[in-house]
């Protein structure tokens, strides 16, 4: 939550830093105007970290169709190495222009992953990862990044939890999106509705197998952007992304102006210029972050070449 703050005659308000954190320095008003401070305040200076809110999944894409930018969107896991280094690595990959990043809820049955994310999940779970520490280091780390977060969890853990419940917290921790890759579309009703309530986007996956009309149906409810799943099986860096994803962005961009990121098997830069040049308005990358980060000699050296990998990507992206 942003506060409104307004140059008031007694104080001094000097924006003094980086882009999308205006830390405001209060200094009292017998410093001479735009005085450089260059003496030991006697008076105790308040430093008011105000961060500009960050806007939300759709947001993010009209903004970057406008520069006729690409959304890099690359999904860790949370808790795998541990959660000090996701709290890390989110910051890392802020910083590494990500647009959006999906965050990972470990759990104990990811049918929808590849060996690499669900040995994240087994790793991160054995730590004790539960629910609760993944929003106690989101209420810290998200007033740090500057790209909306998205998270991402399988339906069990929301039901537990209660659907209300569950929007809510996640809002309250300043959440945008909602990736639930195996609720089933005649169930996401009750989601979206709490979903729009809390203001979150709740991001619908289509599939190179699901039928035309079906995928018509999600992409009409889908919020945020559609996931586009670039083939069929499960989650895991490919080789190549397969050719159907040309045809699958022409027909879902003949049903829905909404954006469209693909997900499944990119892990290269030229997989991200293969995907952009076929028409994607983002790129999802995951299990090759992943590997990275859960396989590493020790969460430093993970972080280091997650900071090389996020990088390379982002710079084959326009
Ligand atoms: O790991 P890949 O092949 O790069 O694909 C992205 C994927 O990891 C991420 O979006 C994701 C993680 N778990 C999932 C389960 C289903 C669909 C998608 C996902």
């Amino acid at each position: 939550m942003a506060i409104a703050l307004k140059a008031n005659s007694f104080l001094q308000l000097k924006n003094t830093s980086n882009s999308h954190h205006n830390r405001l320095l209060i200094q009292p008003s017998n410093t001479p105007r735009f005085a450089i401070p260059t003496r030991k305040f006697k008076t105790p200076m308040a430093v008011l970290s105000v961060s500009t809110p960050t806007v939300g999944l759709s947001e993010t894409f009209t903004r970057l169709r406008n520069q006729g930018k690409v959304a890099f969107i690359p999904y860790i896991t949370a808790g795998d190495p541990d959660l000090s280094t996701t709290a890390e690595a989110l910051k890392i990959l802020d910083a590494c222009g990500s647009d959006i990043i999906e965050l990972g809820v470990p759990y104990s049955d990811p049918l929808a992953d590849g060996p690499v994310i669900q040995a994240a999940a087994t790793r991160a779970l054995a730590r004790g990862t539960n629910f609760n520490a993944i929003l106690s280091m989101l209420k810290e780390v998200v007033p740090q990044i500057s790209c909306p977060l998205a998270l991402f969890t399988y339906y069990n853990p929301i039901l537990k939890r209660g659907v209300e419940q569950f929007m809510s917290t996640v809002k309250d921790v300043g959440v945008h999106g909602l990736v639930v890759p195996d609720v089933p579309l005649e169930e996401t009703e009750s989601l979206r509705k709490e979903a729009v309530k809390n203001n979150i986007e709740l991001v619908l996956l289509t599939t190179p197998t699901t039928p035309t009309e079906r995928m018509k149906a999600i992409v009409e409810v889908s919020e945020g952007f559609v996931y586009l799943v670039s083939s069929v099986g499960v989650t895991g860096a490919r080789a190549s992304v397969s050719g159907k994803v040309e045809s699958l962005l022409k027909d879902i961009k003949e049903a829905t102006s909404k954006p469209v990121a693909v997900g499944f098997g990119i892990s290269k830069p030229e997989h991200v210029k293969q995907v952009v040049a076929w028409g994607a308005d983002g790129v999802i990358v995951g299990s090759a972050m992943v590997k990275l980060l859960g396989e590493a000699k020790s969460p430093e050296e993970g972080l280091k070449e997650l900071e090389i990998f996020a990088k390379s990507l982002k710079s084959a992206l326009p």
